[in-house]
């Protein structure tokens, strides 16, 4: 897949009642078609907000977004948006929304897929009857059964016991393989992001931080362990002195002088920790997440 499920140029938010302050601020990037992407970020980050602009729930006060090459509205009908308050309508029943969904998105729905989600559920349950999880488990099953190209959600798995989310993941891992489809997902839990995602956001402060294939930005890092030393030319992200050692967490610019350093590659972790605790660092974003200027994807 080469084209871009969202693309967005200096994108940025402000909520009215908040003192005039930006949610999100001077957003551009591109993620390609086809990635399963994690959004992370600490409380407030911007993450939802985010992720409300490209389902054009939210408008922007600055700037673009455009979604599998439409505006948001336009792309409404191939993508599905699971929020985190996960919406639904709290007098039907869980065959009743199944039902609804179908006759929502009569050209695309797969009854088996939204079955196969809701199975634990009793089909009669009303809807305001279902707890947290299982409401969690029917907005996932609304959103696959549509099969969107374009599946955005926003902290899915919050709610869940460790069996569901282990089998949810299953199955949006499964729907992305087999149906190609593009998933942005929020989440504070990096190991359950670890594994299942190949594609990286980092919003802090309401701007994008890093942004790119994972294992791109994770080898474009070092750990360095050794004396304490001009650590020229490379990008300082994190450094810290214990006595005459040095530990930090750099951005190379060129070979790493492996005689006096230790290096080894950082986790997730340690490279989300590291760009986090050090808020001036500046943002990466892959070749392949650097959003095209607005003439060339006119052209193309
Ligand atoms: N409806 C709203 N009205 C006013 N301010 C809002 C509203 N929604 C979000 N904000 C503010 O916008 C900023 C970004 O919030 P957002 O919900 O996008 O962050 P987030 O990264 O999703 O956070 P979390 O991880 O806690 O869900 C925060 O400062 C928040 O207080």
């Amino acid at each position: 897949m080469t084209g871009a499920a969202i693309e967005a140029w200096g994108l940025g938010m402000r909520y009215r009642g908040r003192g005039g302050g930006w949610a999100l601020r001077d957003c551009s990037f591109r993620l390609p078609a086809g990635r399963v992407c994690a959004l992370v970020g600490p409380n407030g980050a911007g993450k939802s907000t985010l992720l409300s602009l490209a389902a054009g729930f939210l408008r922007p006060a600055e700037g673009t977004v455009r979604v599998l090459g439409s505006t948001p509205g336009d792309a409404r009908a191939r993508m599905a948006f699971v929020a985190q308050d996960k919406p639904l309508y709290p007098q039907l029943t869980v065959a009743e929304t199944l039902w609804a969904g179908a006759e929502l998105n009569p050209a695309t729905w797969d009854q088996d897929t939204a079955e196969r989600i809701t199975e634990p559920l009793p089909r009669d349950a009303r809807v305001r009857t279902l707890s947290g999880g299982q409401r969690t488990r029917l907005a996932l099953a609304l959103a696959l059964g549509k099969q969107p190209e374009l599946l955005l959600l926003d902290e899915p798995m919050a709610d869940l016991d460790p069996l569901g989310r282990h089998q949810l993941m299953g199955a949006l891992m499964a729907e992305a393989a087999e149906r190609s489809t593009t998933i942005v997902m929020s989440s504070h839990i990096l190991a359950e992001l670890e594994g299942a995602c190949d594609y990286l956001l980092l919003v802090d402060g309401g701007r994008i931080r890093l942004g790119g294939e994972t294992d791109d930005l994770l080898t474009a890092h070092t750990l360095l362990t050794g004396p304490v030393r001009d650590l020229a030319p490379h990008t300082v992200v994190e450094s810290r002195t214990t006595g005459r050692l040095l530990t930090a967490l750099v951005r190379k610019e060129g070979p790493v002088d492996t005689a006096d350093w230790e290096t080894a590659e950082p986790s997730l972790e340690e490279l989300l920790l590291a760009h986090l605790r050090s808020p001036d660092a500046p943002a990466l974003l892959t070749p392949s997440a650097d959003a095209r200027t607005r003439e060339a994807v006119s052209a193309a």
